[in-house]
């Protein structure tokens, strides 16, 4: 059962005398990732950058000089249920633990062997196999973790909950990726359109992360002051009032629920410009509005309806809460305001009381269960802040948190994510608009459904070991991208910029001298191209794209990285820790949360990834027919 919350408090008061915090004061200009030695901006008029510095980072830094890193009281709005959720109905009665892999800096924390690894999951590498923990700078920080436990620093940790699995990893107060740890998560397409997963097995999957780090490195997560939620967006999670799951998940993927589209929007005047876009499907509100006409019994009986990582919340904390960021994706939220719209959950057949407390998403939601921390080693009361959507939380990891700053994800979806300092809601061409986990920003957002997705099917098709390893031997083959079919990768329908559940992928151009690897790569190029379709989407609004980086696991290619920015013709930034951006996002909320500064360190770009000429030329004059798949649906 939960500590009762005055026991918690008393805990955490005792930890915050053992944990002083080390945040660090930088200058916040020159913190600024414009400001990155090789940026090719660099230089350029600092109003931008005056104007758009995040406040909340700035706040913290202040708060840095005192020296600590403020503990905050949890927020009181957030509801317990009536006793902690332990198991999905769905599962079998056995523990579905997917072993985690873990990598640690290999001196960090002595006496455990570092890439401890798990058994291979449906055949598939499990996890970022092949990041080395302290991203290269391993000689440098020789025995940083050992000495962290020795002094006690305070260590911020990062959870994100993605499509193929949950990726954790332990942050130093210099935003150094100390150890990470990995675990898949399955996902069923029961009938054509749906997707789903059991929440069982997020949890399972993030409990085999923390199990494999509290291995791995027990010192650094005794040292954890802090911890952060990123989590897939938009997906519908039902639970009664013991915070059991009713019914799967239903994900960001899902086209079932075009039909209701139309009823949502109808339930306000302006609703794009209430919400922030046009109602879509894939998102909770049409999603829920299809539980109301076709499951009724599971939304009557939902207690709470969470997004993915607020149910990870739960399991964590025995709080429901949300963060304002995440939320505001539902479709279901006045986004400027940051509240829930009484009319728009009526029209979806909500209860105002099945919806979570929205809470900043640097702000303390609640502390971790007792057995919890006593499991995995942390410091009793260890708070969990708000954290955010993956998409914002992968802003943050890129240091994305100024107006006209851009990341674009290579995860299982891929997102064109733009922040801004106001508030454009999207009327159309499948874009949409949200708050940024950073107060005071909205972000701009272009979504392709099937980016890691398609790597994933074409692997798969293919017969390939795994997706990585496929890509490396596309990568070392160097095929000409003049001599590779054209692929769209409509897999699961289309979002940015076509809005359509229908849409289906295709090849064209095969001939006799086609083979797998061939394939491959006009996956990678139909990825590419449709991400320039979300560009071309973004910029048709007259938004400023001053910067843009790279993140999630796709990001580990440089292959596909280079086509990424041939498409979009842009420089990308790519840093040491793209492929666990998130994660990384979710850490530095959590410092924040606690008094820390949000960036600790000015820029983690190590390279800059240049379109190159040829290749864009070719794809160039791939786009046509690109675009003429869109008549084969
Ligand atoms: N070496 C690699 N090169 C290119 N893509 C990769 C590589 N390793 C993994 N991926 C792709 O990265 C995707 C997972 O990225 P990630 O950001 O973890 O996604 P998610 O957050 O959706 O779980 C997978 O779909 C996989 O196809
Ligand atoms: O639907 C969206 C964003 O609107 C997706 O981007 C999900 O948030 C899934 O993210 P990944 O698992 O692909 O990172």
């Amino acid at each position: 059962m939960p500590l009762p919350r005055g026991a918690d408090l008393r805990r955490r008061a005792a930890l915050s005398r053992h944990h002083p915090g080390t945040g660090r004061v930088r200058d916040s200009l020159c913190a600024h990732p414009r400001h990155a030695r090789g940026h090719p901006q660099r230089g350029r008029s600092q109003r931008a950058l005056a104007a758009g510095a995040p406040r909340p980072a700035r706040g913290r830094r202040r708060r840095g000089v005192a020296g600590a890193w403020r503990r905050r009281r949890p927020a009181r709005s957030v509801h317990r249920p009536a006793r902690p959720p332990h198991r999905s109905p769905h599962q079998p009665p056995r523990d579905r633990a997917a072993p985690g892999r873990v990598a640690t800096d290999p001196d960090g924390d002595p006496g455990l062997g570092r890439g401890a690894q798990g058994p291979r999951h449906r055949g598939r590498a499990a996890g970022p196999a092949g990041l080395r923990a302290d991203h290269g700078r391993g000689r440098r920080r020789r025995g940083a973790g050992a000495r962290q436990g020795r002094r006690g620093m305070t260590l911020a940790l990062g959870i994100d909950l993605g499509t193929s699995g949950v990726k954790s990893v332990l942050v130093d107060e210099r935003d150094h990726v100390v150890a990470e740890a990995a675990a898949p998560i399955p996902m069923s397409r029961p009938r054509p359109l749906w997707c789903e997963q059991e929440p069982q097995d997020w949890w399972s999957a993030t409990a085999a992360t923390l199990d494999a780090l509290h291995a791995a490195a027990p010192r650094a997560m005794a040292g954890v002051g802090a911890i952060g939620l990123s989590g897939q967006m938009l997906g519908v999670t039902c639970l009664d009032a013991a915070g059991q799951p009713l019914r799967p998940a239903i994900l960001w993927n899902d086209g079932r629920a075009e039909a209701e589209c139309a009823a949502v929007e109808a339930a306000a005047p302006d609703f794009a410009g209430l919400v922030g876009c046009r109602a879509m499907v894939g998102f909770p509100a049409p999603k829920l509005l299809w539980l109301a006409r076709h499951e009724p019994a599971a939304l009557d009986q939902s207690r709470h309806i969470l997004l993915p990582k607020d149910y990870l919340r739960l399991r964590l904390t025995g709080e429901v809460a949300s963060d304002l960021a995440d939320a505001s994706a539902t479709l279901l939220m006045d986004t400027r305001a940051g509240t829930w719209s009484a009319d728009l959950l009526a029209a979806c057949g909500l209860r105002p009381e099945q919806m979570p407390a929205l809470l900043a998403s640097h702000a303390i939601s609640g502390v971790v269960l007792p057995e919890l921390a006593a499991r995995w080693g942390l410091p009793p009361g260890t708070p969990v802040v708000g954290g955010a959507g993956d998409n914002m939380c992968g802003g943050v990891g890129a240091g994305i948190v100024a107006a006209g700053l851009a990341s674009i994800s290579l995860g299982t979806s891929g997102v064109y994510f733009l922040a801004n300092d106001a508030f454009l809601p999207a009327r159309g061409g499948g874009m949409h608009t949200h708050r940024h986990a950073v107060e005071g920003l909205f972000a701009q957002n272009g979504c392709i459904l099937s980016a890691g997705a398609a790597l994933e099917w074409v692997a798969q098709l293919v017969g390939a070991e795994d997706a990585g390893r496929l890509v490396a031997q596309v990568e070392a083959a160097g095929l000409p991208v003049t001599e590779t079919p054209v692929f769209t990768p409509y897999l699961a329908g289309e979002r940015t910029p076509h809005d359509d559940a229908g849409l289906t992928g295709a090849f064209s151009g095969l001939t006799a001298r086609t083979t797998r690897l061939h394939l491959a790569q006009a996956v990678l190029e139909g990825v590419a191209l449709a991400l320039a379709d979300c560009h071309a989407a973004l910029a048709s609004t007259g938004a400023a794209i001053h910067r843009a980086s790279l993140v999630g696991g796709g990001a580990k290619s440089r292959l596909w990285s280079t086509l990424v920015a041939s498409a979009v013709n842009m420089p990308l930034g790519r840093s040491n820790t793209a492929a666990v951006g998130p994660a990384l996002g979710a850490a530095r909320l959590a410092r924040l949360g606690v008094g820390g500064p949000l960036l600790a360190e000015a820029d983690h770009t190590e390279d800059w990834i240049l379109p190159d000429g040829g290749i864009a030329e070719a794809l160039a004059a791939k786009r046509a027919r690109f675009a003429r798949h869109l008549a084969l649906r």
